[in-house]
């Protein structure tokens, strides 16, 4: 066991490139939603201690039947997402109080490896936000209508995941000054970069993916039979 965490789950996305016509979230995995997959790494980790769910007020219905028929008791709150994650995440950052440590995972990553959110933990109740990430494997390049601008420098790039955990007076210091600023970031620890705050990584697997195109559904499946042939 480690020290005693919160997470917030960004679940009120609409899907748009994966193209399901639904919340991507509910979508099955071996006959169980994405979503709960994700909810469950949570609900067995004695060290949460509350999970904050944003979601899509179409979704409650069904995501609350979802949460008895699963028993996923350590859901403390069912809360109204935004039109970016961004602003999914701060409504949810806006119902927590309290000094301690708070993790945002993406709904969408159901295959986090609970042994990791240990480290993630550790680093942020030490005073450094923390982030998993792994080493990028393309070579990375800018371009300007269609014309390659530059070639980035791969040894130094991480291509980044969630969870990632912040002390929450940080988190919502970062996402009050973003939303100020009107500045949109694609994840939270760029909300606190911008306030000079130190962001660690700790090395990720690569199998922690997003569900984002259809294409993933085909590496999901392959990420669930590799786990069974591991069990
Ligand atoms: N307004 C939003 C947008 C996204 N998310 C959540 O943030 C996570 C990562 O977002 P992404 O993978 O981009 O999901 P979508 O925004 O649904 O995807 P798309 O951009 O293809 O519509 C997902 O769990 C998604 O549900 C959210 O809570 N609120
Ligand atoms: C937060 C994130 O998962 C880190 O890689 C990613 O930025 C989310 O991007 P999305 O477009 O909101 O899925």
């Amino acid at each position: 066991m480690h020290n005693p965490y919160r997470v917030i789950i960004p679940a009120a996305g609409q899907g748009k490139r994966m193209g399901a016509g639904k919340n991507k979230l509910l979508l099955p995995l071996k006959g169980i939603p994405v979503l709960v997959h994700t909810l469950q790494v949570f609900e067995n980790d004695p060290s949460c201690g509350g999970i904050y769910l944003a979601i899509n007020p179409l979704d409650e219905a069904g995501l609350t039947d979802l949460m008895k028929e699963h028993r996923l008791t350590k859901v403390a709150g069912l809360i109204h997402g935004g039109k970016e994650r961004q602003q999914s995440v701060y409504n949810a950052v806006k119902q927590l109080s309290g000094e301690g440590v708070v993790l945002v995972h993406d709904g969408a990553r159901p295959f986090l490896d609970r042994d990791q959110i240990g480290a993630l933990v550790a680093a942020a109740e030490n005073g450094a936000s923390a982030i998993l990430a792994v080493p990028v494997k393309d070579t990375v390049k800018k371009a300007r209508d269609g014309i390659v601008t530059e070639t980035i420098e791969r040894s130094s790039l991480w291509a980044v995941q969630t969870p990632q955990a912040f002390r929450l007076p940080l988190l919502r210091e970062a996402h009050r000054r973003a939303e100020e600023d009107a500045f949109i970031g694609t994840d939270d620890a760029s909300l606190v970069e911008r306030l000079q705050a130190d962001v660690t990584i700790v090395e990720g697997h690569y199998d922690n993916i997003k569900l984002t195109t259809p294409e993933d559904l085909y590496f999901a499946e392959a990420i669930i039979k590799k786990r069974k042939n591991q069990l």
